[in-house]
């Protein structure tokens, strides 16, 4: 195949043409956000003696249970822990937490951040001392602090230590425990409350985010980030929809919510913690408002609908707005940022598509008002495009699409056919999740993927193409989900697994990144692929660095000989080739993490030149030109 390329752009590429969406599907807590503790605060949770109460504490001699506190640390957390120290029994006594789903990472030469509060639940002439420590699954001591304490303290009391690790201890099999000599304690009741336990954060932010997981993230230079999702921003009721509002402030005065995937989120990783993880990767928040549809099938009717829209104005002008004329602005200054965030993009539900006759209103009674309010907003819809027809006439919607890695294939010429009437397209969400095309959402032994493989990663990046060369109205695009726990998860594949000592590079990932590394500002069109054909590109220019980058797809078992015709007189007579290939059906997992990694190489090239892009294989070759 000879591939012709035109010296002329025929447009721009938006500058937000990649990036991520986030949601806390096992992705949020025990994920991204850094907190170290499973069940920290006890929050949502039934208290006096249900296991579930418990999840993620074990006692250490001790006897604890999960009490609704006469006397709770916050009107947001009224669960405590309770210890009642036994008789007659000389070993330390306490409890400890196990972290997420039993693994809580510790490295060597860092400082940990503890913190909790207690009381005694009756005063007592005690005098002793806490010992806060990081034990690993021996129950030897890695490292600990003693903390002075006495049985007057009836009232509500915040410790904090810090926890300075030397060696690594051999697995993730650790725990954070908190003793106290049980001869001289034995009798006393201590409730605890909002645990918490930090490892150092990505840029060392408060309350901020894994590094591991931060950096893979970072490394694919996203310029924007939606959030807070996806279903989990909808709530399965209007009371569990998620509420910018009790996300943020103090980590004690957050009640946390059962969010849309099955468990309780902690909000720990709140709206501001986002804008902030936004500014430290340089990326546009593309933030969704809560638009009266929850995850159960219910609308809001359209005259229940005022007090949501003026929960989203606040969101708004919490993000944007100014704090000498809105509250909620005032309340972001008082949080460290009287400047505002950059917004361009608010989204208006989530995959309203499920509830278009409801959407119509309810887009209608939502924009109306919030374009009064921000007029150089843009909102985006998220029915069908132009089904139904929506009045104000939306100038973006969000497109999902769940598919098989023959379907993208098959599919990158899915925006090309679209009229260019001004309306722009957000492909929020897409990857390919399954083999099977009868049953895409069906379970891993009827042909869903746990790992992205190659096929289906060679099949995004063909569709990708399509993206590239339709960015004249596709403005941005991300894959979903971004990040997933590697067994204990209610999706897959994801684009990042994790677990609690690694995170794992998928095959889609190197494809995210290889596309959103080698950006060009200008679309250089040349000889259309065949649309059911199985080879794909794209051409882009660089022009500040006078590059030619071209991206090439080939989804076949078989090679692809192609030939590339540059219509520049200064032609590189080499180029970097960045590729990535190998066995259709294979996968990058924590057994075999590198299995899969993109190759730099240099090739040939030249004004004409040829390229032979190997079987199933995602190749993106950069050539100086002018
Ligand atoms: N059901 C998918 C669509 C929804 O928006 C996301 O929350 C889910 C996973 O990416």
């Amino acid at each position: 195949t000879t591939v012709t390329v035109s010296a002329t752009a025929s447009h721009p590429i938006p500058s937000t043409m990649w990036g991520q969406m986030f949601e806390d599907i096992s992705s949020g807590d025990g994920g991204l956000y850094a907190e170290l503790l499973q069940n920290r605060a006890f929050q949502m949770v039934t208290p006096e003696g249900t296991t579930a109460a418990l999840a993620g504490w074990k006692s250490l001699n001790g006897n604890i249970t999960v009490v609704a506190d006469s006397n709770p640390v916050s009107a947001a957390l009224p669960n405590s822990l309770q210890l009642t120290v036994p008789a007659g029994n000389t070993n330390n006594i306490g409890f400890a937490n196990v972290g997420f789903n039993a693994g809580l990472n510790v490295i060597p030469h860092a400082t940990y951040k503890a913190s909790f509060y207690y009381r005694f639940q009756k005063a007592s002439k005690f005098r002793g001392s806490f010992v806060i420590s990081l034990q690993d699954g021996s129950g030897t001591t890695l490292t600990s602090q003693k903390v002075s304490i006495t049985g007057s303290q009836t009232s509500w009391k915040q410790v904090k230590v810090s926890l300075n690790t030397n060696i690594a201890p051999g697995s993730t099999s650790n725990m954070f425990a908190i003793t106290l000599n049980g001869d001289s304690a034995a009798g006393e009741v201590i409730n605890f409350a909002m645990l918490s336990l930090f490892p150092p954060t990505f840029k060392n932010r408060e309350n901020g985010m894994r590094q591991d997981i931060a950096q893979a993230l970072a490394d694919m230079k996203p310029s924007f980030f939606r959030l807070p999702g996806g279903n989990n921003l909808e709530g399965q009721t209007v009371n569990t929809r998620w509420q910018w509002n009790n996300t943020l402030g103090e980590l004690v005065d957050r009640p946390g919510r059962f969010g849309d995937w099955g468990y309780v989120n902690t909000d720990g990783l709140g709206l501001m913690e986002y804008l902030h993880w936004c500014e430290d990767l340089g990326m546009q928040a593309i933030m969704a408002v809560w638009d009266g549809y929850t995850l159960s099938g219910a609308s809001l009717a359209e005259n229940q609908l005022a007090p949501y829209i003026q929960q989203a104005i606040d969101q708004i002008n919490f993000v944007i707005g100014d704090p000498k004329k809105s509250e909620a602005a005032a309340l972001r200054a008082s949080l460290g940022h009287p400047d505002p965030f950059p917004l361009k993009y608010v989204e208006v539900g989530n995959e309203d598509f499920f509830a278009s006759d409801t959407y119509v209103y309810r887009w209608r009674d939502f924009v109306t008002a919030l374009q009064a309010e921000f007029p150089d907003i843009h909102f985006i819809a998220t029915s069908n495009a132009f089904n139904p027809i929506l009045s104000p006439n939306p100038t973006e919607y969000d497109v999902h699409v769940y598919q098989t890695p023959t379907w993208f294939a098959q599919n990158s010429f899915y925006y090309d056919g679209f009229e260019r009437n001004g309306t722009k397209y957000f492909e929020g969400e897409y990857a390919a999740i399954s083999t099977n095309p009868d049953n895409i959402f069906g379970s891993t032994s009827q042909g869903r993927l746990t790992f992205p493989t190659m096929q289906s990663s060679a099949g995004e990046a063909a569709f990708m193409t399509g993206l590239e060369r339709n960015s004249d109205i596709v403005f941005a695009a991300s894959y979903a989900p971004l990040l997933g726990h590697v067994t204990h998860n209610q999706w897959t594949p994801n684009l990042l697994a994790f677990d609690a000592g690694s995170v794992y590079r998928s095959t889609s990932y190197y494809v995210q990144q290889l596309f959103s590394l080698n950006r060009g500002d200008e679309y250089l069109p040349s000889t259309l692929p065949e649309q059911l054909g199985t080879v794909f590109w794209s051409v882009v220019r660089n022009t500040s660095t006078k590059e030619i980058i071209i991206k090439i797809s080939n989804t076949a078992s078989t090679p692809s000989a192609l030939t590339f015709v540059l219509p520049f007189k200064n032609v590189a007579s080499k180029g970097s080739l960045q590729l990535l290939t190998g066995p259709a059906t294979s996968s990058n997992t924590p057994t075999n993490p590198n299995l899969f990694a993109p190759v730099t190489s240099t090739i040939i090239t030249g004004e004409t030149f040829n390229y032979t892009a190997p079987a199933v294989s995602v190749n993106v070759i950069t050539i100086k030109a002018s």
